[in-house]
């Protein structure tokens, strides 16, 4: 059975003391919940070690991006090695934002993907069409390229470590969330082509971002193909977060 995870992307905001008493709340407020969802808190790499100090074992802890060399002089860059150094257990690839403002293309993307499956961490590979290309009709090509190039060199054994975050662009950040039925629609159209590549398309979760928010996430997680979220602003706000955890449904 595929996990279901909710994660909450911090994005560039956050403080060492969000790390501390967000990250409180959310542990000892889903801890005990039974609908089987994985939490993981993704800050800016800098307050990682904050998160993980903070997260109980309960929660899982990302980051929000890794350089695509193992090491040496990048400046500023941070190694997938390291953030499982810290305690990670995820990281982003490809986000919307990385691709847009840094430029990284879909290359880059399968080389960091590489790097990060390669350290043993799950990768959550970041798709997803803008609104110029969904209006053109191209949004199910657009989301498929980026599939096929950013798991391009993903072997047999790994594909348990990947996973597929759907965020329409023009829903980032907007309050315009996809219905539910058109991101289930793009997420029945993810999987199969997951399953042409040859990868277990089944057991491989895949998460919808943009806007998902307390009185949303409920309808989203109810389809059959989304097993939860990437959260952006609502992951800021430990009550509205634990909302859209516990919008999991059970025993799916
Ligand atoms: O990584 C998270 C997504 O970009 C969604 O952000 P948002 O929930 O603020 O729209």
């Amino acid at each position: 059975m595929r996990r279901k995870i909710v994660a909450g992307n911090w994005k560039m905001n956050g403080s060492k003391a969000l790390a501390q008493t967000l990250v409180s709340d959310v542990q000892s407020q889903t801890a005990s919940l039974d609908n089987g969802v994985e939490v993981v808190i993704i800050p800016p790499a800098i307050y990682v070690g904050d998160v993980v100090a903070n997260a109980g074992g309960s929660l899982s802890v990302g980051v929000q991006n890794v350089g695509q060399w193992s090491s040496g002089a990048y400046t500023g860059e941070i190694a997938a090695e390291m953030a499982v150094d810290q305690g990670c257990q995820y990281a982003l690839v490809g986000h919307s934002e990385r691709r847009q403002l840094f430029g990284e293309s879909d290359d880059v993307v399968a080389q960091k993907v590489g790097r990060v499956i390669g350290a043993g961490l799950h990768a959550v590979l970041c798709v997803g069409e803008t609104l110029e290309e969904r209006e053109a009709g191209r949004a199910e090509s657009v989301v498929a390229s980026q599939v096929k190039a950013g798991l391009a060199g993903v072997a047999k054994d790994q594909w348990q470590r990947v996973i597929v975050a759907y965020e329409p662009v023009w829903a980032i950040g907007t309050g315009k969330t996809a219905t539910a039925q058109d991101a289930q629609a793009m997420h029945a159209s993810l999987r199969q082509v997951l399953s042409e590549m040859g990868a277990p398309a089944n057991e491989i979760s895949l998460l919808y971002g943009g806007s998902v928010k307390a009185d949303n996430a409920a309808a989203l997680f109810a389809e059959p193909d989304i097993d939860g979220g990437l959260i952006g602003g609502a992951s800021l706000v430990a009550e509205d977060f634990v909302s859209i955890c516990r919008s999991v449904p059970a025993g799916t």
